[in-house]
């Protein structure tokens, strides 16, 4: 099993060196957009399932509360996190709408929806797309393997930062770098330091 675990950190550090050379554009387009975002006084909502729900929540924590320095708090929404809200929309309708009837209530044009699948291919998060352009919102898809329907969506005004790999996991692993990285373009753009912190 020791070598096991070594392998999965080789490929996970091979992971982030090829993503290195294929999302810093991508990214920078996405932080820049949830920059002019905020300053019109939007917010982003943000959702996915499993790993990625919780990736959604680490996003709009850091937002809400703070990443690396301090800061006002900035508005965003995890759409993964009231258990009433999502267990009587999934009971009383479906699964697949748990996310969109929550992009339907909560957001306005202007706003952002981050949508988080490895896949690109969980319904709830592509309905939750689809809800999004009907209330004139722009959409920042973090994805994997072939971008799945959720590429589909995405027009050029949206972003979508698929992680050059098909192993969910070292997707999600990916995926929690570029979060930290559009909070800290966020953070430097909003509220510039000197750049020696
Ligand atoms: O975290 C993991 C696997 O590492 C799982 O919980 C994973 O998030 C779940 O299988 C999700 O349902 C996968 O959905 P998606 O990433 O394809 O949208
Ligand atoms: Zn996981």
């Amino acid at each position: 099993m020791l070598e096991r675990i070594k392998e999965s950190f080789k490929e996970s550090i091979q992971t982030k060196i090829d993503a290195s050379e294929a999302l810093p554009e991508a990214l920078e387009k996405a932080s820049m957009m949830m920059v002019s975002c905020l300053l019109n006084g939007n917010k982003i909502l943000t959702c996915g399932n499993g790993g990625s729900a919780g990736d959604a929540q680490h996003f709009s924590s850091e937002l809400l509360n703070r990443f690396e320095t301090e800061r006002p708090s900035l508005p965003a929404i995890a759409l993964t996190t009231d258990s009433s809200t999502l267990t009587s929309i999934a009971n009383d309708y479906s699964y697949d709408e748990v996310f969109s009837k929550q992009v339907r209530a909560l957001g306005q044009p202007g706003d952002i929806l981050l949508a988080i699948s490895t896949s690109g291919n969980s319904n709830n998060v592509i309905k939750a797309m689809e809800a999004a352009l009907g209330r004139d919102m722009t959409i920042v898809a973090l994805t994997g393997k072939d971008g799945g329907a959720m590429a589909g969506f995405l027009s050029e005004s949206d972003v979508e930062v698929r992680v050059p790999s098909t192993r969910t996991a070292r997707i999600q692993e990916v995926h929690l770098l570029a979060i930290h990285c559009m909070c800290d373009s966020i953070d430097r753009t909003l509220f510039p330091q000197d750049e020696t912190q």
